[in-house]
């Protein structure tokens, strides 16, 4: 399969109902949504909780595109293969999480899954220098990782433009995440954004029972990034 560098669209559940995951999913998925991005947090590494291996298990069944989990916790190494197990297709650890990102894109790799490493916009692009031969992805993260609904920090599509120039012709990926919107998605992607992570603003307004919204916004927010990169 060749490597896919059109513009992805990756709604994060963590704005959608907590009641009802399994409609949400369904929802954003028949409306447009590219990828499923699931942000697992551990009250440790980043200052909120989230889902742990059996809730992302759940969710497996509803999604039928891409389940994109993004680990935010420290140490990460222990929990990589219940995740896989869980039915991630995509891991993505925070390169801040551990003193051995190369051993743990290796784990990833090892469990079959993609790997993705992430940066938090404190470190620099260099922090990945050595570890983009072992990843699918790299995640820009352009706000404090914890919470949806930050305002995008715009210094980070610097930092987007100097992967894009390091990755070269490597079939990586580049996904942003933290305040991506109709204004900001313009930004990213002709920074050199293929991946674009959206809480509030896919599902700010809509609900199961009025997901034209979520269809609604998941095409301002790629048409604004498709028309930059024209
Ligand atoms: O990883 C995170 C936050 O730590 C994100 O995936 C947020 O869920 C994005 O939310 P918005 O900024 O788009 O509302
Ligand atoms: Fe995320």
């Amino acid at each position: 399969m060749t490597f896919d560098r059109r513009i992805k669209i990756a709604p994060s559940i963590l704005s959608a109902d907590f009641a009802n995951f399994g409609q949400e999913i369904r929802a954003i998925e028949a409306e447009g949504a590219d990828w499923v991005h699931v942000d697992v947090m551990d009250g440790h590494f980043v200052p909120n909780l989230t889902f742990g291996p059996p809730a992302v298990k759940a969710f497996r069944p509803h999604v039928t595109s891409f389940m994109d989990v993004h680990l935010m916790i420290a140490p990460v190494d222990p929990y990589i293969e219940a995740y896989a197990e869980a039915g991630a297709d995509m891991i993505t650890a925070h390169v801040e999480a551990g003193p051995h990102p190369h051993r743990t894109l290796q784990a990833i790799r090892a469990t079959g899954k993609k790997a993705g490493i992430s940066l938090n916009p404190g470190t620099p692009a260099e922090a990945v220098e050595y570890l983009l031969d072992l990843c699918d992805m790299v995640l820009v993260m352009t706000v404090n990782p914890g919470f949806g609904g930050q305002k995008f920090i715009h210094s980070q599509l610097d930092k987007i433009a100097r992967l894009r120039a390091m990755i070269g012709d490597r079939p990586v990926h580049i996904q942003v995440d933290g305040g991506v919107d109709p204004g900001t998605a313009p930004l990213v992607a002709k920074a050199g954004a293929d991946v674009l992570v959206a809480g509030s603003a896919v599902f700010r307004g809509g609900s199961v029972a009025d997901p034209g919204v979520y269809g609604k916004n998941i095409r301002a927010i790629r048409e604004a990034a498709e028309a930059a990169t024209r």
